[in-house]
C-alpha cells in the first residue's frame, strides 16, 4: 500500500482554523484537535453502533461533551507538561512552551470545560456516561500524565486505557448500561495504542531520551520495543474480531476487520525485524504510525457501516 510516511507535526500547530484570533487559535491548539479527531470519531461510532436510539440532540450533546472533556483533558496535560514539552522540537511550538499563554490560562480552561463536560453529560445524557467520561479525563491527565509517563515505560499501555474510553461512553449514553460489545470496542483501542503510539516513539526516540522520559525504546531498547509492537499487532487480530466472533456485528464487520488488521500486523512485521543505522529514514515506522490512524477511523466506519446494513434489514 502507498502510504506517504508520516512526519510526526505536531498536531498543536496543525489543522488550527487560521482566521480565529491569535488567543483563540492557541486555545483551541490546547484541546490537541488532529488527535482528539480520532477519539471523537470512535466515540461517534460507540453511539451509532449500540443498539436503540438516542434523540439527535442528546447524540449531539453527547458527541460535543466527549470532545470538551478530551480537549480539557489535553489542555491539564499540557498546563502540567509545559516544561517538558519546551525541550521536545516535536513540541517546542506549542502555545505554553512557546509563551503565547499564560500557564494559569490553560489550567482554569482545562478545568473549565473538562468539569463543564462531565456536567452536562450528566445532567442531559446520563450519569453513567458522564462517569466515565470524569474516569476517562481523569485517567489522562492525572494517572496517564502525572503519574505514569516519567515513571515507567509501560506508561502507555496502562495510560492508553484512557483513550480507549469513548467507544464505551458513546455507547453507554445510548444504552445507559455496559455491556460485553463498548468492552470489546474498549479493548480494541487499548491494543492498538502501543503499535501506535511506539512506531512513532521509535522515530523521535531521541525527543524523549532528552527530556528524561522513559518511552520504551529508550528505556528497553529499539530491539525490544519492535518485538512487542508485533505482539500487540497479534493480538488485535482476534481481539478487533471479537465483536462479529461474539455476534454483535455480520460477517461485513467480519471481513473489515480481519483484512484491516491483517495489513496492519503486515506492515509491523517490517517494524519488529529491522535493525537501523544513525541515518535511516525510518520508513516502515513511519509508515506503521500513519497506518495506524487510517486503521482505526476504518474499522470503527466499518463497525457503523455493518450495523447500519443490518438496520436497513441488508445483512442479518
Ligand atoms: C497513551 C496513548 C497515546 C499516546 C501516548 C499517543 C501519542 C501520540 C503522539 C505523540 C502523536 C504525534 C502527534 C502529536 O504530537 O500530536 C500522536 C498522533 C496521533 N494520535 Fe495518538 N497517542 C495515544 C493514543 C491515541 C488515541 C487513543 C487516539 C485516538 C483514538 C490517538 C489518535 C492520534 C491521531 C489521530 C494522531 C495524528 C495526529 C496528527 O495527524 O497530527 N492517539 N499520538
Ligand atoms: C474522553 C477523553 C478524556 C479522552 C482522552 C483521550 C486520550 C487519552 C487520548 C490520548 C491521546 C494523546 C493525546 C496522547 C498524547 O500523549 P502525550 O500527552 O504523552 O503526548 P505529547 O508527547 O504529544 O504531549
Amino acid at each position: 500500500m502507498a502510504l506517504t510516511p508520516y512526519m510526526a507535526p505536531d498536531s498543536m500547530t496543525q489543522t488550527v482554523p487560521t482566521q480565529l484570533p491569535a488567543e483563540w487559535r492557541d486555545f483551541f491548539a490546547l484541546t490537541k484537535p488532529r488527535v482528539m479527531s480520532l477519539v471523537i470519531f470512535t466515540g461517534l461510532c460507540g453511539l451509532l453502533a449500540a443498539p436503540g436510539s438516542i434523540h439527535p440532540v442528546l447524540g449531539f450533546t453527547a458527541i460535543l461533551c466527549i470532545a470538551l472533556g478530551a480537549g480539557g483533558a489535553a489542555a491539564l496535560n499540557q498546563w502540567w507538561e509545559a516544561d517538558i514539552d519546551a525541550g521536545m522540537k516535536r513540541t517546542a511550538a506549542r502555545p505554553l512552551p512557546s509563551g503565547r499563554m499564560n500557564r494559569t490560562d490553560a489550567r482554569d480552561f482545562g478545568v473549565l470545560i473538562s468539569a463543564a463536560s462531565v456536567m452536562i453529560m450528566g445532567l442531559g445524557v446520563n450519569w453513567l456516561a458522564a462517569a466515565i467520561l470524569a474516569l476517562s479525563i481523569f485517567y489522562y491527565a492525572v494517572i496517564y500524565t502525572v503519574w505514569l509517563k516519567p515513571r515507567t515505560p509501560q506508561n502507555i499501555v496502562i495510560g492508553g486505557g484512557a483513550g480507549a474510553f469513548p467507544p464505551l461512553i458513546g455507547w453507554v449514553a445510548v444504552t445507559g448500561e455496559i455491556s460485553l460489545m463498548p468492552v470489546l470496542l474498549f479493548l480494541i483501542i487499548f491494543m492498538w495504542t502501543p503499535p501506535h503510539f511506539w512506531a512513532l516513539a521509535l522515530f523521535v526516540k531521541t525527543d524523549y531520551a532528552n527530556v528524561g522520559i522513559p518511552m520504551m525504546p529508550v528505556v528497553r531498547g529499539e530491539a525490544s520495543t519492535r518485538r512487542q509492537i508485533l505482539a500487540y499487532a497479534v493480538l488485535l487480530v482476534p481481539i478487533a474480531a471479537a465483536p462479529w466472533l461474539i455476534g454483535g456485528t455480520s460477517y461485513v464487520y467480519g471481513v473489515a476487520s480481519l483484512a484491516l488488521t491483517l495489513a496492519f500486523l503486515a506492515l509491523s512485521v517490517p517494524v519488529a525485524f529491522r535493525q537501523t543505522g544513525v541515518n535511516d529514514t525510518m520508513k516502515p515506522e513511519k509508515r506503521l504510525f500513519a497506518f495506524s490512524i487510517i486503521y482505526l477511523f476504518a474499522l470503527f466506519a466499518a463497525l457503523v457501516a455493518d450495523r447500519v446494513l443490518a438496520n436497513q434489514g441488508w445483512i442479518a
